[in-house]
């Protein structure tokens, strides 16, 4: 396509330009921002251009994003790997109607959120008890999608938490569960076992050392156990009372599923209601995305600024910065979000990509990271794009000047990386403590940030469900966008299987039970040592 080679080409030519520069055009900052409500996305600290930004735009339009966005809405197979709708946003739109296969997948869709809202309400109300009284603690175990979501939201709505304590247990390293376990009462605990398939062994591994350990204490164990999965047949032979199982169809991704049953603990933890208002700004997000101009529409644009850093500048990782400490899971959330779906080495028709696939995500709640690793984001060698979140206030009022210390630090972040400190400015600086001659020198290099590194900011005005929804469809939508612009299937996650089908063979090894014969040189070293 024309269009990447336009791209290149300007990309090369404003390499070396300072982004300040950018800013002597009066209204910069308004031009290069855009608003979803109170919501603020802000990319004028990028070196995107008018004529960057307009071929960007054009890219989206090339590259078909707006007919791939309806058909996701409108339920067409667009997970064509696997054969499958892709139907996230149908659970947060609840009043809506879908057909898949010439049925309306909305009446069960309704009817299970319903019997979610009757479940947690009755925990938290007591009607449902466990056998030493009401339940004090809910235990989710999944992992992947089936762990990051709940975890991630039920952190950052704790101020919403009056149910309930929510714990999560996803590792198969047996100290994960040995750890969450040690603090509760069984008789009082919930255990929800999240697992779309049902089959993956961490998951069942952990569930079935947790039904153990509610067998020592409490004569029925099964009655304190509630399933989350599209495999009913599997969590019925797992012995957990069909009354008690929240299914969802398979056109939920697991990355994509804590708006439906997989986010039951989020619900028992805040309430059906608030968990609703979640719901809303989801869906607040999902409307802007499908009618929004692209040059408006924040999903698209976090997306080109996404396309525009890794493919074009050719910078391989992004740093997600919430400058939000109840965020903390977030990177997290989308290493998983992003990686699995847009880390892939072909196209949807099977071809090689020609570029490179979706960025290396990481990140850290500010201001933590920057003691940590925001030495290397300013001075190293390699170009880091920043993602700062932030919001207008925090939920503590008492606390409004640390919230302000915190708005300022994120603030300067972004501004530090723009502007850099010059080699004239550093020396200045060290002349002013007294340093002269060759040590002055020596010094001021150490001191110079060269700047003009790339940042956004998306600010909001308070975390609340409302806008945790709208930022989680936000980031959906962007890593949909990028997908399709880079012609990948986001949605389906093949390159976890073969690690999967190893482990299965070398776990006997480990045992003795069978040869490693047939292992390399380090493999079997390696078990060697673990065997003892
Ligand atoms: O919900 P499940 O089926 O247990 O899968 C858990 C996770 O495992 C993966 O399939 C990857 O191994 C993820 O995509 C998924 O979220």
């Amino acid at each position: 396509m024309i269009i990447w080679q336009e791209l290149a080409e300007h990309g090369r030519r404003v390499a070396d330009r300072r982004i300040e520069e950018l800013f002597a055009a009066e209204g910069r900052a308004e031009a290069f921002s855009a608003r979803l409500g109170e919501m603020l996305f802000d990319y004028s600290k990028t070196n995107i251009d008018e004529t960057a930004r307009g071929m960007l735009l054009r890219l989206a339009e090339e590259t078909g994003v707006a007919e791939r966005r309806e058909a996701m809405f409108t339920g067409v197979k667009i997970n064509e790997t696997e054969g499958r709708a892709v139907l996230h946003t149908a659970l947060r739109n609840l009043a809506g109607s879908v057909i898949v296969d010439g049925e309306e997948v909305m009446d069960e869709v309704r009817a299970t959120h319903r019997r979610m809202q009757d479940f947690a309400r009755d925990l938290r109300q007591g009607r449902i008890a466990g056998q030493g009284g009401p339940i004090t603690d809910v235990v989710n175990i999944g992992i992947g999608g089936s762990d990051l979501g709940p975890a991630m939201a039920c952190l950052a709505l704790s101020p919403y938490a009056d149910g309930p304590r929510c714990h999560f247990v996803s590792n198969v390293d047996g100290a994960h569960i040995h750890d969450v376990l040690s603090g509760l009462e069984p008789a009082t605990t919930l255990v929800i076992v999240a697992s779309k398939t049902f089959t993956t062994i961490e998951t069942m591994t952990n569930a079935r050392t947790a039904r153990g350990w509610m067998a020592a204490k409490v004569s029925e164990p099964g009655a304190q156990f509630a399933a989350v999965s599209t495999a009913g047949d599997k969590t019925a032979a797992f012995g957990i009372d069909p009354a008690r199982v929240f299914g969802f169809a398979d056109w939920v991704g697991g990355r994509y599923s804590v708006w439906g049953p997989v986010g039951l603990s989020l619900m028992i933890a805040i309430g059906p209601e608030r968990f609703d208002e979640f719901l809303a700004g989801g869906a607040a997000m999902d409307a802007h995305f499908r009618a929004a101009p692209f040059a408006q529409n924040l999903p698209v644009l976090l997306a080109l600024v996404g396309i525009w850093h890794n493919q074009i500048c050719g910078h391989a990782t992004r740093a997600v910065l919430p400058y939000d400490q109840r965020l903390a899971r977030l990177p997290a959330y989308l290493q998983q979000l992003e990686m699995e779906s847009n880390g892939k080495r072909v196209a949807m028709d099977g071809s090689e990509l020609t570029r490179e696939s979706g960025p290396v995500v990481w990140g850290e709640p500010g201001t933590n990271g920057q003691h940590a690793f925001f030495q290397l984001i300013h001075q190293g060698t390699r170009v880091v794009p920043c993602e700062f979140l932030l919001a207008r206030e925090g939920h503590e009022p008492g606390l409004a000047h640390q919230h302000r210390l915190l708005a300022a630090n994120c603030l300067a972040q972004s501004e530090a990386l723009m502007r850099g400190r010059s080699y004239d400015e550093a020396r200045e600086r060290m002349a002013g403590r007294g340093l002269t001659g060759d040590e002055l020198e020596r010094q001021a290099n150490h001191r110079v940030f060269p700047g003009n590194r790339p940042s956004t900011t998306l600010l909001y005005p308070r975390l609340t469900p409302y806008t945790l929804g709208q930022i989680i469809a936000l980031y959906e939508h962007r890593v949909f966008v990028e997908g399709v612009i880079l012609g990948i299937n986001s949605f389906d996650q093949w390159g976890v299987e073969l690690g999967k089908e190893l482990a299965l063979a070398l776990e006997p090894m480990l045992e003795g039970r069978e040869s490693p014969a047939d292992k390399d040189g380090s493999t079997q070293m390696l078990l060697g040592y673990l065997r003892g």
